[in-house]
């Protein structure tokens, strides 16, 4: 079971081709971050992934099934995409409506909807705010919201388009908590976003895109400690990785605990 992605382009209909023989493979299970410059392409590509956009060339399968016979809501079900601004996702009166509207036409029992829609919000600790008007809660707030319409619908993957936006120090670990438990359920998270400590911490594998093209596929820390790649993709390093790079350090330290050690070996 996997999402692959196999040598696709795609071209806007005013015939901007925005991603170009894009080539890799998301298995179930796995974290990946997409990184790269503004109008790199990355949010293009994920919708490519979810059925919103269809390959100009080459072909997108989604656990074999290819995106192109199928309509976004099918694909929806499996892949979920959480967007940028909530704002432009949430429709419903209140937020238990909103996360109980994807059930609609489910052949799920209601008491087996109402389990997974507690559980989706106590997961994104939303449950106090489920009888409010989502516009009357805070925006960090509402992004929960709509990650937790897929937590609940149970999406084998889901992409969350910078999630760590407006969020607060509660709400990026809660983030980094949902994930874990997602993964620990076997199921795929795939963020676009610029924000490279989130990465780092969170991220093994990142793919590195710029001027529509993926520029590298591999593990965080061989992407951040080339500094052609960086350059390129026009990303920062982790702090503490630039931090031991302006000490000399050439061991590829990304994170706290490993400048400590070398720097007690020093
Ligand atoms: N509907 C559209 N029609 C034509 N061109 C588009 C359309 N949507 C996006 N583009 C162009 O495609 C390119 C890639 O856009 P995309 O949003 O995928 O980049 P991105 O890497 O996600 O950027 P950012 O980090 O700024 O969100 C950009 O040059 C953008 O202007």
């Amino acid at each position: 079971m996997s999402l692959e992605v196999k040598d696709v382009s795609f071209a806007y209909p005013n015939g901007y081709v925005a991603n170009e023989n894009l080539h890799f493979t998301i298995e179930k299970g796995e974290r990946v971050a997409i990184v790269g410059q503004n109008g790199a392409g990355k949010t293009t590509a994920v919708k490519l992934l979810n059925g919103l956009h269809k390959p100009t060339k080459g072909d997108v399968l989604v656990d074999g099934i290819n995106t192109k016979d199928k309509t976004v809501a099918q694909i929806s079900q499996y892949v979920g995409y959480v967007f940028q601004n909530p704002d432009d996702q949430i429709f419903n009166n209140t937020v238990k409506a909103e996360l109980e509207y994807s059930f609609k036409h489910s052949k799920l029992t209601d008491e087996e909807i109402n389990r997974r829609v507690e559980r989706a919000a106590e997961l994104t600790g939303i449950q106090q705010y489920m009888d409010m008007k989502p516009f009357d809660i805070p925006y960090s707030i509402r992004k929960f919201v709509t990650i937790a319409v897929f937590v609940a619908l149970d999406t084998p993957y889901l992409i969350l388009d910078e999630p760590t936006a407006g969020q607060d120090i509660n709400g990026i670990n809660r983030l980094a908590e949902l994930m874990d438990i997602l993964q620990g359920e076997g199921r795929s998270v795939i963020t676009i976003t610029h924000d490279m400590e989130f990465v780092a911490d969170n991220f093994s594998r990142v793919i590195a895109m710029a001027n529509k093209r993926i520029i590298a596929d591999d593990s965080a820390r061989n992407i951040f400690w080339n500094n052609d790649i960086v350059a390129e993709s026009n990303i920062s390093k982790p702090q503490i990785g630039e931090l031991a790079e302006d000490i000399g350090s050439d061991n590829k330290i990304l994170f706290r605990h490993e400048l400590l050690e070398y720097l007690t070996r020093l």
